[in-house]
């Protein structure tokens, strides 16, 4: 009698009886070593099949570099790699991406004057052709639910939609295992939900995930196995669904963050404000301004929440002086009309101090060190020829280094060679140093961790209670929740009424960042920009 054929998925379960799953990826006894830092130091590391695992570390703890490590981007000193049961030496990103390995790096690697489809395509093998490719594309915006044109050029996008470029660059190669680089700084609430029911379809299809960032409630909701590092060695393997935020904090950076100071708004004179301003967009891809009325007076923390791509960037370029196209008087600050003032003009004359979001390249030259990179807003340092003092300005960055608890080979080191968190630790340093009268800062703690936003939030507060005027723009709602005394929303290029905090709530916010404010022209007068169509 003829035997029927088994069932697949028996067929599957004895094959797997008789070969044991390998893990995905092994790490053993990995070291670099930098000038003055070892990053990594005798790291070793186990990733399964499908597992969604973390990596969590404070600041400068060696997250990136061993990521770098696997991607083949940065070659270790000392250990061994095994991947899919078999020892490999990663020389490069090229030879990581045939093994089947991705990374979405925490700094941008997108070129401004290219497409999105182009940016896309440069990431990938020779043997990608470009029709293949619009088809992987269009797979992988529609599992994202991501809705960006792929002929839009890169500068026309915010960091959001740019963070999300960088995701799709990755999901289009289809990795046996993503490397994510703290992937949501950038992205709201609601696509950190989509993303992460993406990477969990992923895990699910057999895609191994390694998942950095600093945000615990994230990792305690995608990942049950979690590796911590500090100071380049690692502390322990946990499930972080067994750990509180304290202890998670302990482990990461040997204690409990600081708890952020009661602020008390004492409002003065009025420092900042913007009277009926409205701006065309500068590009095809931008966003129009419209009858912009916000106000900001000395001692407050003010913020401004709203879904990346809602007109953040266009009224931060009109504010920081980068965009001088407004009429004079419809940006007043400390009562003189100043609409038409360049960003130097604005720092000379009204003590006006600006964080934009992108820390390499607009806030600091990557090439350059930390001690030069203080004259890109510091004029301190040179003298009355205008000669510039090299002792004056290696001591403040070094001042800078200690009293921001910067992690730094020194005053000399790169900007680039630092990691996000240190850096963006001393971009604010240098600007709050400064004593602004108004200080305008655009995700202040972009990539921080714990211990260091505990850190830098107290000391926004610090320098309204000093009589500043603080503006913040972020896409954390927790964290305006948790510095600023009012709230504006911005949606489609209009900015809503301002909303007390006592009147605040995540539901009411949310429901503005769609441009539903009472008395606001209705959603369907002004479509919803691409990205919102997310939430
Ligand atoms: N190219 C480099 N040259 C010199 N030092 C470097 C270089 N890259 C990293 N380092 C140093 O190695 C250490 C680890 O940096 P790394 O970027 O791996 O930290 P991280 O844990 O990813 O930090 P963050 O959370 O801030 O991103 C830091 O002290 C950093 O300054």
């Amino acid at each position: 009698m003829p035997t029927l054929p088994q069932p697949e998925h028996e067929s599957i379960e004895l094959t797997q009886l008789e070969k044991p799953i390998t893990a995905r990826l092994q790490l053993r006894a990995i070291t670099k070593r930098y000038p003055g830092v070892v990053a990594n130091d005798g790291i070793d590391l186990c990733v399964e099949r499908g597992q969604i695992h973390a990596i969590l570390g404070e600041n400068g703890a060696g997250k990136s570099t061993l990521m770098k490590i696997i991607y083949g981007a940065v070659t270790p000193d000392e250990g061994s790699i095994t991947f899919d049961g078999e020892p490999v030496v990663i020389r490069s990103p090229h030879q990581a991406r045939q093994l089947g390995i991705s990374m979405v790096f925490q700094h941008f690697n997108l070129f401004d004057s290219l497409t999105v489809a182009e940016n896309i395509w440069l990431g990938q093998d020779k043997n990608m052709s470009r029709e293949l490719l619009g088809v992987h594309l269009d797979e992988a915006s529609a599992l994202f639910g991501l809705n960006i044109e792929p002929d839009r050029p890169m500068h026309t996008l915010s960091v959001g939609e740019r963070q999300k470029v960088e995701i799709l660059r990755s999901l289009v190669t289809r990795p046996k295992l993503l490397i994510l680089d703290e992937p949501t700084s950038v992205l709201t609430p609601q696509a950190v939900q989509s993303l992460f029911a993406v990477l969990q379809r992923l895990a699910q299809s057999g895609c191994s995930i390694l998942y950095i960032s600093h945000k615990l409630h994230e990792i305690r909701q995608l990942c049950d196995s979690c590796t911590v590092i500090r100071q380049g060695k690692v502390q322990g393997v946990i499930n972080p669904r067994e750990h509180s935020d304290a202890s998670l904090a302990r482990l990461m950076i040997g204690v409990e963050p600081p708890a952020i100071p009661e602020h008390v708004a004492k409002p003065g004179a009025m420092a900042l404000q913007v009277k009926q301003l409205n701006l065309p967009k500068s590009h095809t891809y931008g966003m129009d301004l419209q009858d912009i009325n916000l106000h900001v007076r000395a001692g407050e923390v003010v913020g401004i929440a709203g879904i990346s791509g809602n007109g953040q960037n266009e009224l931060l370029h009109a504010l920081s002086g980068e965009d001088t196209r407004a009429s004079n008087d419809s940006i007043v600050l400390l009562d003189q009309a100043a609409g038409q003032k360049n960003t130097e003009q604005r720092r000379r004359e009204f003590d006006l101090h600006f964080v934009p979001e992108e820390r390499l390249g607009r806030a600091t030259v990557p090439s350059m060190s930390l001690a030069h990179n203080l004259l890109l807003t510091r004029p301190l340092s040179t003298g009355p020829l205008g000669w510039v003092s090299p002792a004056k300005l290696r001591d403040k960055a070094s001042d800078l280094i200690r009293r921001f608890n910067v992690k730094a080979a020194g005053s000399h080191a790169p900007a680039r060679s630092l990691s996000g968190g240190n850096l963006q630790k001393f971009i604010m340093g240098r600007e709050m140093d400064a004593a602004p009268k108004i200080f305008i800062v655009s995700q202040p703690t972009w990539g921080v961790d714990v211990g260091a936003s505990a850190q830098i939030r107290a000391q926004m507060l610090q320098l309204a209670e000093q009589g500043c005027a603080v503006l913040v723009v972020s896409e954390e709602i927790e964290e305006l929740f948790e510095l600023c005394d009012r709230l504006y929303v911005i949606s489609n290029g209009r900015l809503s009424p301002s909303l007390p905090l006592e009147e605040a709530s995540i539901e009411r916010v949310g429901l503005w960042m769609s441009g539903l404010w009472e008395g606001a022209e209705t959603a369907q007068s002004h479509p919803l920009p691409a990205m919102a169509t997310l939430v």
